[in-house]
């Protein structure tokens, strides 16, 4: 692979799904764990994937949490963006909140899910994931550890 190729960062839709109360405060927030089989597998992140040629970030993060967790989800928000330089990647990652999903959630790559506050509970967390937790620390005036390990 040439540098150029190997420098070109990826696009990945990642969602951060939110739970509000009936007040529109935001709660918990869901994680996955990466499942077996790929990098980085066991840790913790956000569900999300690469978007495929011609898709939007909107239209990636739909077809992956349907993929991934047999959810459909109604809107996104385009929350914030982060390249991240892995060994084996350069990935921008456009995390996108969202709030309104329908279906249950089925873990169909076999991976776990869990509903977490701040500081997270879940460990490891994958690098990519710690700033957003940093947000959510900043957002919600948050003192302290976001996460432990
Ligand atoms: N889904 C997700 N990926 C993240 C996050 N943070 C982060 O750095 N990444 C990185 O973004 C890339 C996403 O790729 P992936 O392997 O999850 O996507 P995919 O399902 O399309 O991959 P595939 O090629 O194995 O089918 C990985 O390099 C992963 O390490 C995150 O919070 N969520």
């Amino acid at each position: 692979m040439s540098e150029a190729t190997e420098r070109t960062p990826v696009d990945v839709a990642v969602g951060v799904l939110i739970e509000r109360d009936a007040a529109g405060n935001e709660g918990r927030f869901l994680l996955t764990s990466r499942p077996e089989g790929k990098v980085y597998a066991g840790y913790w992140e956000f569900p999300g994937g690469k978007l495929e040629a011609g898709e939007s970030v909107h239209q990636a993060l739909a077809r992956e949490l349907h993929e991934e967790l047999g959810i459909t989800i109604g809107e996104s928000h385009a929350w914030r963006k982060l390249v991240m330089d892995y060994p084996h990647a350069r990935v921008r990652l456009h995390f996108c909140k969202v709030f309104d999903w329908q279906g249950e959630f089925q873990m169909r790559e076999q991976q776990t899910m869990a509903w977490e506050q701040l500081p997270v509970q879940s460990q490891p967390v994958l690098p990519g994931t710690i700033p957003v937790l940093e947000w959510f620390a900043q957002e919600r005036h948050h003192a302290g550890p976001t996460h432990h390990g």
